[in-house]
């Protein structure tokens, strides 16, 4: 009675997991599913799609494990954020394709927000910046372009979510409507500090506070999975959107610490305990995972396209068979040849900020070959990574707080080799990758664990968390310099305009 389940509902698939108590993971089931590309810029999934795959892999990875729903203890959740669902409270149908977090559709929105100088009131109060990223902006688009949604959102006739209400939505049978404080806080709607929804916000996006789902801790009482999915009813006892999830699963409970995820997107988070920090360089504010009332706070970076360059070296350009054969082609030069690749497909995120900029590949000599733009696009992963830590260290120092000691390391892409020495030759200090690099689904099954009592605490939890590898730095850290000056001139190249 003692496994977990977590569901880990990915940008680029739906994955099952189940756990030991000890944090084996014992059986794993994923299914990708489609991305639609409407218009340059927009990004859209089928809700539907990513429900039954989340379905559909939950079942099988019970039944790969060889357990029942009696065996479960609880269910964890975590998601992509931000992605946006607005659906009918009567039928359970969603009204239009879930906007994706990548999406940049509401920029000429929240351009006009940012020229009536609102980014201070919505920096404190969300810790955010005005951004297409965040969920607000979406909905109100959806709100604007769906025929008579808003009036029937403000009838009470409709529900809007994240991918974990969604998601809690349909295994509780319509039963619940909520969402955790890291999901929320994710929105643009969401006062992080007094933990609630925010009148001034809602009203500016124009929003119908009866489509909002309610908020919860993210370690606690999310309702119950209905038996007709898994075959018994199991308790869903934990909810965090997948970044503040795998902080929380790379035990990284104390203020200073952190995790960088090389999933789709990139995303560096920095534990900031009690304190709502705000950066002087380019980062958000955000709510950490939270097993109790009580606001805790990350400080964080996001890079939109990390792993995803690597996926459309394989879909766009056609020059990789699968992801993992990105590493051969790009050992087989020892440089990228001068060749340096900006993959800023859907704008730049952090520290950057720049929605409207595209992706280039700069440096192309007769010579340049598919090898060299594959590590060039590797490349491309550490440096977005290494502007982040540049970014959170001079917060860091600016509060007073000592440099960081090493990298916690997880998502699809942290196992290739090369991307995580060129990383840590890049930091100057060492990335250390776990035993289990699940850790997203890690976090969400260990908030799971702590709300039906399989953990007694965090102190357990910190106890249980290992390392696999040590990338040290190479390299003298001039070349280094060297190599950021090249990013950051890169950079400037395709944001220029
Ligand atoms: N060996 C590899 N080297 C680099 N990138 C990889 C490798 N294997 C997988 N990836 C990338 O990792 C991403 C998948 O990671 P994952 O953590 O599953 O993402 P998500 O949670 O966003 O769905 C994909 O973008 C894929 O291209
Ligand atoms: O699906 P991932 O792992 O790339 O994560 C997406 C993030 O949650 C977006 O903010």
């Amino acid at each position: 009675m003692s496994y977990l389940l977590a569901l880990d509902q990915g940008t680029s698939s739906s994955r099952a997991i189940v756990f030991e108590r000890s944090g084996r993971i014992v059986a794993m089931a994923q299914q990708e599913f489609a991305q639609h590309f409407p218009q340059p810029g927009w990004v859209e999934h089928d809700a539907l799609e990513i429900w039954q795959s989340q379905r559909a892999t939950a079942q099988a990875a019970l039944r790969q494990a060889d357990l029942r729903a009696a065996d479960i203890a609880a269910v964890g959740i975590t998601n992509q954020r931000e992605t946006t669902v607005l659906w009918d409270r009567q039928t359970g149908q969603p009204l239009h394709r879930a906007i994706v977090w990548q999406d940049r559709r509401t920029e000429p929105f929240c351009a006009q927000l940012r020229a009536q100088d609102l980014t201070p009131m919505v920096r404190a109060k969300t810790g955010l910046l005005i951004d297409p990223y965040f969920s607000g902006t979406k909905l109100k688009w959806l709100l604007d372009h769906i025929p008579g949604a808003r009036a029937r959102a403000e009838r009470g006739e409709l529900a809007f979510g994240t991918i974990d209400s969604w998601l809690i939505w349909n295994l509780t049978g319509g039963a619940v409507h909520a969402t955790d404080v890291s999901n929320a806080s994710r929105t643009l709607l969401f006062d992080v500090q007094r933990n609630r929804w925010d009148e001034e916000l809602l009203a500016l996006m124009e929003i119908p506070p009866a489509l909002l789902p309610e908020v919860r801790p993210s370690s606690g009482d999310f309702g119950r999975v209905m038996a007709a999915h898994l075959g018994g009813e199991i308790a869903i006892g934990g909810v965090a959107g997948d970044q503040q999830a795998a902080l929380f699963g790379q035990a990284c409970f104390q203020p200073g610490m952190a995790k960088n995820t090389y999933g789709t997107g990139c995303f560096m988070l920095m534990h900031t305990g009690r304190q709502f920090q705000t950066s002087a360089n380019g980062l958000i504010n955000t709510s950490a995972a939270q097993t109790t009332a009580s606001p805790e706070f990350a400080l964080e970076g996001s890079v939109f396209v990390g792993g995803a360059v690597v996926q459309w070296l394989r879909d766009g350009l056609q020059i990789i068979p699968n992801s993992g054969a990105v590493q051969s082609l790009a050992e087989s030069v020892p440089d990228a040849g001068g060749v340096m690749f900006v993959p800023a497909f859907t704008g730049l995120g952090a520290p950057y900020w720049r929605a409207e900029a595209r992706g280039a590949i700069l440096g192309l000599s007769r010579g340049s070959t598919q090898a060299h733009i594959a590590r060039a696009a590797i490349e491309s992963i550490a440096f977005q990574s290494a502007a982040l830590l540049q970014a959170m260290s001079r917060d860091a120092h600016a509060a007073g707080s000592a440099p960081l000691q090493e990298l916690r390391v997880d998502g699809g892409a942290c196992v290739n080799d090369l991307l995580m020495q060129f990383q840590a030759d890049l930091l100057g200090i060492a990335v250390v990758r776990p035993r289990v690099i699940e850790t997203t689904a890690l976090g969400a099954a260990y908030l799971a664990g702590l709300s039906c009592g399989v953990y007694a605490g965090l102190d357990e939890l910190s106890a249980q968390w290992q390392a696999e590898r040590r990338f040290e730095p190479s390299g003298n850290r001039a070349q280094a310099a060297e190599r950021m000056a090249a990013w950051e001139h890169a950079v400037r190249q395709v944001t220029a305009a």
